[in-house]
């Protein structure tokens, strides 16, 4: 569970987040989406403890997120960023490995439970097969996957993802989200994604939060947020809504 209240941060003379608060509760997805430059990397920043507040708390599993320890945070929540895998050579099979790390103590190696928990995501994540390529050498949507299975073996309770679906195409976009979506129903995961594609956050999201110039501007459902004069008081362009066919979910059109 995520709570943000009252978060303020100021860097210099600049205020990046002004009087930010929402929750997310267990289990749920929560989609923060915005316009280039609302705070939404910002806030992702404090909540995986890289940087702290100016003020207001901003609270993992009911612990402010600074006061965790590096390797109970990394054993909790799960930092998806787009593209944070090592910039070392390795194989895909390591990669995903280095997931386990840290439910391991300093000189502990990995045991016969942690690769049994590779070989499973693997298949999931559909990657036996480039087990044994090197990450340099795998497309982006590859390594967005490979990103995600690390993730999984990390087994965290809490998931973070700041646009996990940029540069891949549409069928990878769809593989991906599905991919945490089957992951956030199965394990009760809480999940919060940035996400720029308005009609995926709308889809795959419980609710969302609308963000612009550092502040909240509106949190709700996807019928609430995906609304022409909501978006167009941020995005400065009134875009056109329809209903999915199939799932009657509000989508846009430019
Ligand atoms: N260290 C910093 N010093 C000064 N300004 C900063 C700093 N970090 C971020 N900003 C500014 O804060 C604002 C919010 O940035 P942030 O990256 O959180 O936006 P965002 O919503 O993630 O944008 P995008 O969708 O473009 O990724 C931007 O105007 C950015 O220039």
């Amino acid at each position: 569970m995520i709570t943000i209240e009252n978060v303020s941060k100021q860097v210099e003379n600049k205020w990046l987040l002004n009087d930010v608060s929402f929750k997310v509760d267990e289990g749920a997805c929560i989609g923060l989406i915005g316009p280039n430059g609302a705070g939404k990397s910002t806030l992702m920043k404090l909540l995986s403890g890289l940087e702290e507040p100016t003020s207001g708390t901003v609270k993992v599993l009911g612990k402010e997120a600074g006061k965790w320890s590096v390797k109970k945070l990394a054993q909790k929540v799960s930092v998806l960023t787009q593209d944070g895998l090592s910039p070392y050579p390795m194989t895909v099979y390591d990669a995903v490995l280095m997931g386990r790390y840290p439910h391991l103590s300093f000189f502990q190696r990995e045991g016969t439970e942690d690769y049994k928990r590779v070989e499973n995501v693997l298949s999931m994540t559909g990657l036996d097969s480039f087990r044994n390529q090197m990450l340099d050498t795998l497309s982006g949507g590859e390594r967005q996957r490979v990103a995600i299975a690390k993730a999984m073996v990390q087994e965290p309770e809490v998931l973070l993802l700041d646009e996990p679906t940029s540069y891949l195409d549409i069928g990878y976009q769809v593989n991906v989200l599905n991919l945490v979506k089957e992951w956030q129903n199965r394990d009760q995961l809480t999940v919060l994604m940035v996400l720029h594609d308005l009609n995926l956050a709308a889809q795959y999201c419980d609710q969302l939060v609308l963000m612009n110039n550092g502040e909240v501007i509106k949190q709700g459902t996807s019928e609430e947020i995906i609304e022409a004069d909501t978006l167009q008081t941020v995005y400065q362009t009134k875009p056109e809504i329809i209903r999915h066919p199939k799932s009657n979910i509000p989508q846009i059109l430019l």
